[in-house]
């Protein structure tokens, strides 16, 4: 984020309530005249700082933390009191910072949230509490304007599962102002706490959430229809984003409530998006077409339904063949191995009826005792050009697996998209090893290059979905439109897969760097909010032509500004 002009800010707030809040907080940068209008000349310690010199001390401090898991604490910490300081920092890092405070040390974190807990963070909104839910909701909105809300029920958090009340909210949210620019002033992070099933946090006495089973059935859906409402209530033009929530719930919702307001699920959306780019990336390498794929996805959850349909869709688009004709090139495989008819009703989840594979073309595969027909078999028998991993398998795909698909095609295209990096299907390094570094490889959580035969270095691109989600939502903000279409969400993908290095240079990564995500996202936020205009889903009547300056002005920059105290200025 490149420092703008340096605004004028009108604030009430002097002394102490200055210097704990982290919105006007600025620490030793604070200038003689502004210690002295907002009382804090006897507060603060002679010397005034640059921002520069702040995110020098900040960074060497931060340096003397000797793991991951205590440097992401210590960032926690820094933005509980200074957020100009906490985003200009991990902006000026952003490859090095950026798994610290989400994936892959996010998973740590969450873990270990009540053991590590010291501040609260967000709206929490707990089963119990039902009836004062509009109460709490207003207590931290009133007089705001949420552009934002990310809420999470945490049933299914990455892949380390039930976490009960401790959700994945705020890091999201921290990622959207991070890559997007959104103000973090007006976003909402939201837990909803309906309990967990999770044996080790109901048992541990320090555990922070409501210690009590998960609610299901009409009580869950009234509790989160409740939240819902209130969000749509208050503000319509928000964007709610679902974060984590368990399979059940994540595709129910997104369709109950994506044609009333802008709602986006980002386990299902933002990473179908985010693979379909990159795929479409590795068949401009392969010099195939997308249809031409024969794909298998194991792990048939919220990523990997989302994936398959985002790419049958792209398929459809892209190729101009029917969605009857492109859902035959997919294979399905979850708990019960492939997805196929014999696994009867029970064992297949509705919203999978569309892949479901026949019977018959599998007559000459002996499945095992339960029926069951495994990822090995599956690979023997389709010859996958493209293999997805979304089980939470670490090393699901073995080496005779991946041995046997690089027997058939050319260049494999594999992505173990499992977080955090334990849970990776496969490692990156292995796939290339047993592939003689013929696979096109991308992954959920960052990787190092992958050394080749001769010195060479192959980069293995992040398929994350953070590479798009705070587009496609920014996007859908800045055009304020009232749903998120899925044509909105194609724009992006198409603008983020044009901006692939794998276009350029065949040898080169399938996706941007992580380096470059806020000039992708912005991109992508463009396109998106582009296409809202084109299609009348936008409440705003810009022209085209007239969005990218729109974003880059309403894009939040970690700068401190000058304040004039004012007692009818900015108090919270
Ligand atoms: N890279 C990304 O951007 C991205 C995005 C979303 C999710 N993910 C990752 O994908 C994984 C799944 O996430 P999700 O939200 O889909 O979770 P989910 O719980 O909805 O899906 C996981 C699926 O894997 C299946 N599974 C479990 N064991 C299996 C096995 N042995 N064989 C085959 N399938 C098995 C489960 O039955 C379930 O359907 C997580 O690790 C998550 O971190 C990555
Ligand atoms: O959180 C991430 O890193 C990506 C994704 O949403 C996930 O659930 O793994
Ligand atoms: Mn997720």
């Amino acid at each position: 984020m490149p420092p703008g002009p340096s605004p004028v800010f009108r604030v009430a707030l002097r002394g102490g309530s200055l210097l704990t809040n982290p919105r006007w907080n600025k620490g030793t940068a604070f200038t003689n005249e502004e210690r002295k209008a907002f009382g804090l000349t006897g507060r603060l310690p002679h010397r005034v700082n640059t921002l520069d010199d702040q995110c020098d001390r900040a960074y060497d401090q931060l340096q003397a933390h000797e793991n991951d898991l205590r440097k992401n604490t210590f960032l926690q910490s820094m933005k509980d009191q200074n957020w100009v300081l906490y985003y200009s920092l991990i902006s000026r890092h952003l490859k090095e910072l950026m798994p610290i405070i989400y994936t892959p040390t996010e998973a740590d974190a969450i873990a270990n949230y009540s053991h590590l807990f010291r501040r609260s963070e967000g709206l929490y909104l707990t089963f119990p509490h039902e009836d004062t839910m509009e109460e709490d909701f207003l207590e931290q909105t009133r007089g705001r304007d949420i552009d934002l809300v990310v809420c999470s029920d945490a049933e299914a958090i990455l892949g380390i599962g039930d976490q009960g009340g401790i959700g994945i909210a705020s890091a999201k949210s921290t990622v959207y102002t991070l890559l997007a620019g959104m103000d973090p002033s007006n976003t909402l992070s939201v837990t909803l706490d309906v309990g967990t099933n999770n044996e080790d946090l109901l048992k541990d006495h320090l555990y922070v959430g409501w210690p009590h089973e998960r609610i299901r059935g009409e009580d869950y859906d009234r509790f989160i229809d409740k939240f819902v409402q209130l969000v749509r209530k208050y503000f319509p033009h928000s964007l709610l984003h679902f974060e984590d929530f368990g399979v059940t719930n994540a595709y129910r919702l997104l369709e109950r409530y994506r044609k009333h307001h802008s709602v986006f699920n980002d386990d299902v959306q933002g990473t179908g998006a985010v693979t379909l780019a990159c795929i479409m990336s590795a068949v401009g390498v392969t010099k195939s077409r997308l249809v031409d794929q024969r794909i298998v996805v194991y792990g048939a959850g919220s990523a990997g339904l989302g994936i398959t349909r985002q790419v049958r869709d792209g398929m459809v688009t892209i190729d101009n063949v029917s969605a009857e004709e492109a859902n035959k090139r997919f294979y399905l495989l979850d708990k019960h191995g492939l997805v196929k008819q014999s696994l009867g009703a029970s064992n297949i989840r509705g919203d999978l009826h569309e892949f479901v594979r026949p019977d018959d073309e599998w007559s000459d595969v002996e499945a095992n005792p339960n029926g069951e027909i495994t990822l090995l078999q599956v690979v023997k028998k389709v010859q996958p050009t493209v293999l997805i991993g979304c089980s939470t398998q670490g090393g699901a795909f073995t080496e005779e697996i991946v041995r046997e698909m690089a027997k058939h095609v050319d260049r494999p295209i594999i992505l173990p998209l499992s977080n955090p990096s334990k849970l990776h299907e496969v490692k990156p390094q292995d796939a290339n090893d047993w592939t003689d570094g013929k696979a096109l490889l991308a992954t959920g959580s960052p990787f190092p290059p992958c050394k080749q035969p001769g010195g060479k270095e192959y980069i293995v691109a992040e398929c994350n979905n953070a590479l798009i989600y705070p587009g496609l939502g920014f996007g859908a903000v800045l055009a304020q439109s009232r749903t998120l279409t899925d044509t909105m969400i194609v724009a992006g993908t198409r603008r983020l897969a044009a901006l692939s290095p794998a276009l350029k240079d065949p040898d080169d990564a399938l996706l941007p760097d992580f380096g470059d995500a806020p000039e992708v996202n912005l991109e992508v936020a463009i396109a998106v909010a582009e296409q809202a205009i084109e299609e009348g889903s936008a409440g705003v009547d810009w022209k085209k032509e007239e969005v990218r300056e729109k974003a880059e002005a309403f894009q939040w920059k970690p700068i401190y500004g000058t304040y004039v105290y004012d007692t009818d200025g900015e108090q919270a």
